[in-house]
């Protein structure tokens, strides 16, 4: 059944999803648009919210970051079957979004001065809130949310990646503990693979 993932030429809301693919070894038609291009028209009037990503499978397509990323994380052995577990990561995976919903102001500032000073709140306000709590938790999971690899460490590698493109910084610096996971991430068989021929996002 012929897979495709639909976004754009950035890691945004759409690279988790490429993650857990690669990782899970999937074949999958990667389909980018280019967002300075955009709205496409055709494209996005296709779209069922006028957005993306958009999954196809089949003649089956899903719209949603997080319903596609749980979805292929559920085929891909990445979700615990404890059904608590499965909250309890769940919110961690909001956690992380409301993490990027704080940030999110940066990418549509224009003003030079504007956009400095949301990036110093940021930096000194928003990455210290969430990242001393997210730090906590890995620490208490051996160094993953829920004690071992699941989609809550893709979406977060995702996320992590995405602010640091927009906010032009490496916000993850100070979380050694953090660090440590970005490593083991990008080395997982299939991840590794995909960073190693990946074309450079700008903005
Ligand atoms: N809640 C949706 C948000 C999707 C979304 O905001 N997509 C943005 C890119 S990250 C988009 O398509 N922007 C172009 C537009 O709205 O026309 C999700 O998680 O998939």
């Amino acid at each position: 059944m012929a897979k495709k993932l639909h976004y754009f030429h950035l890691n945004g809301l759409g690279e988790s999803i490429r993650y857990i693919l690669h990782y899970a070894g999937e074949k999958f038609e990667d389909i980018r648009y280019d967002y300075s291009k955009w709205p496409i028209k055709e494209v996005k009037d296709s779209l069922p919210y006028g957005q993306l990503p958009l999954y196809e499978e089949g003649n089956k397509s899903l719209n949603q970051s997080l319903a596609i990323a749980r979805y292929l994380a559920s085929k891909a052995n990445l979700l615990p079957a404890d059904a608590w577990q499965q909250a309890v990561l769940d919110a961690t995976v909001f956690n992380i979004y409301d993490f990027w919903s704080n940030c999110k102001k940066i990418i549509f500032e224009k003003d030079p001065e504007k956009k400095a000073a949301i990036k110093k709140e940021i930096l000194t306000e928003i990455v210290p809130y969430y990242f001393s709590r997210f730090e906590k938790e890995l620490k208490a999971g051996n160094g993953f949310f829920g004690g071992k690899l699941t989609w809550a460490e893709f979406i977060f590698i995702g996320i992590i990646e995405t602010a640091n493109l927009f906010i032009d910084a490496t916000i993850e610096q100070d979380y050694p503990t953090v660090v440590a996971l970005l490593k083991k991430i990008r080395s997982l068989p299939g991840v590794k693979e995909y960073i190693a021929t990946r074309k450079p996002y700008t903005v």
